[in-house]
């Protein structure tokens, strides 16, 4: 027999009739999804401005609502302005589905992954260059998430990135400006500038980051008909213009995949990067599997990538305790059981990634930093769901394959050549900006080794 919605567990409604106070007084939806999993258990409710939110920790559970194909609407109106020809994150099922299948195999192309990897590899030397000549500590989230964004433009646009100067940097900031208001707006401050000057600005941010876009295309589409520069077909941009796509969709895309890769790459390379130098022993078996692989070189071929597997078992472990992307959601089409309650269709379901990631359930001393538990027999043994940085379902990460390769790219040239330490008295504090990144950066001192 079945329960209702109502039936699920969670904290008294509000004043305001949501828990959005709550979730500011917690330090993010992270942090009070933890704190509901603790109290209410692995199917707990709480509300949301706009709706009720079933948020499920466990990953048995999690299998009712993995086939779910849409997201909701509301949560992502945000980035509304940013798309020309619909919202990627929302598109309908019908549309999203043929789009999907042309976007996901070309992000995930292990060839087009070799083939870019010189220049991915080049963009990483020259980070690393710089930083060996530097004296002054380095704010790693905002390098590497700078490293990461011009990565993932030079693999899905190809050479023509090269030719597109600033671009980068440039849609970075007006979506940055997006994000700034959008988490001050869902937090419930005052605007920190007045409405009008606010639209006229993001107005402005927006229009300057399509046409950005709309350049660097252009130029791609030209390259093309001039037969100039390597086959661009096996970048995104070639990919989906081969595929018939119309312009305006293949910016959308661009932009979608360069909004997704920006910080979550940089945030992962960078946890990964702290955790390593916290612990003595983990960090003398990274440079001891680097120094065998690479054997005096300072930069591994792409072939090398799967041979480091200490360095992808201590990335997994810095993903599980730092999941870039803490939560995914979904929205039920038909009505759907889950933990013996009903829910209808219509029903906001949150994935609480980190949530499910510090389960002790699952994950015996939740807290602890132990690339152990992703040996292969330690994770053959536990639920395909335990683990999932990249959401799950027809609708997880599209640019799972490229980050794993992009990270573990970063992670293998900087950990090869530097040990890092983190700046005495500089505090590390995890906060949520839709990443999971640390409040004020981790700054670190950088020496060769
Ligand atoms: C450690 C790195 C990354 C993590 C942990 C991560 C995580 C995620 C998660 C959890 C989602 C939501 C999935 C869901 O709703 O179930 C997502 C979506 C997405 N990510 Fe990533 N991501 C990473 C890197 C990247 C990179 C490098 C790119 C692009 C090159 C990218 C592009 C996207 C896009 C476009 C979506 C929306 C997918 C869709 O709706 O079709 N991500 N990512």
């Amino acid at each position: 027999m079945l329960s209702e919605l109502t039936d699920i567990p969670g904290p008294p409604p509000s004043g305001d009739g949501h828990h959005m106070g709550a979730i500011a007084a917690a330090g993010g939806l992270h942090t009070f999804q933890l704190d509901l999993h603790r109290r209410y258990g692995d199917v707990a409710r709480f509300r949301l401005p706009h709706s009720t939110v079933v948020s499920v920790a466990d990953p048995v559970l999690l299998e009712a609502t993995v086939r779910l194909n849409e997201r909701p609407a509301e949560l992502f109106r945000f980035l509304d302005p940013f798309f020309e020809s619909g919202n990627l994150q929302v598109l309908p099922e019908r549309e999203y589905v043929p789009w999907r299948r042309v976007v996901l195999p070309a992000m995930s192309d292990h060839a087009a992954h070799a083939a870019s990897f010189p220049r991915l590899a080049a963009e990483v030397e020259r980070v690393a260059d710089r930083w060996a000549a530097r004296r002054e500590p380095v704010a790693l989230q905002h390098e590497l998430n700078n490293l990461a964004l011009r990565m993932v433009c030079s693999y899905a646009m190809g050479d023509a990135f090269d030719a597109a100067g600033d671009l980068a940097e440039r849609i970075v900031s007006a979506f940055q400006f997006l994000l700034d208001h959008f988490i001050h707006e869902m937090r419930g401050g005052e605007p920190p500038i007045p409405p009008g000057e606010r639209r006229r600005r993001v107005e402005q941010a927006v229009e300057q980051a399509q046409w950005t876009l709309r350049e660097a295309i252009t130029e791609v589409v030209e390259r093309r008909a001039a037969g100039r520069g390597r086959s661009d077909s096996a970048d995104l941009v070639g990919v989906l213009l081969d595929a018939g796509w119309p312009m305006g969709r293949v910016r959308d895309t661009l932009l979608g995949e360069m909004m997704g890769g920006h910080h979550t790459s940089g945030v992962a390379t960078s946890w990964t990067l702290h955790l390593v130098s916290l612990h003595p022993e983990v960090e003398r078996r990274l440079h001891a599997e680097l120094d065998d692989v690479l054997r005096g070189r300072t930069t591994p071929d792409h072939a090398d990538l799967r041979r480091l597997r200490y360095l992808e078992m201590a990335l997994n472990e810095s993903m599980r305790l730092y999941p870039p992307a803490p939560y995914a959601a979904r929205e039920t089409t038909t009505e759907i059981s889950v933990g013996g309650y009903r829910l209808p269709t219509g029903t906001t379901i949150l994935h609480p990634i980190w949530a499910v990631h510090r389960n002790p359930r699952v994950w015996p001393e939740p807290d602890r930093f132990d690339p152990e538990r992703f040996a292969p027999a330690a994770a053959a043994s536990r639920h395909r769901l335990a683990f999932l940085p990249f959401g799950i379902g027809p609708r997880h990460c599209s640019g799972a394959g490229f980050a794993s390769v992009q990270i573990r790219l970063m992670l293998a040239v900087l950990a090869r050549r530097f040990r890092f330490r983190l700046v005495q008295g500089h505090v590390v504090t995890p906060v949520e900006r839709f990443v999971l990144c640390a409040e004020d950066d981790i700054r670190m001192t950088v020496t060769a080794r």
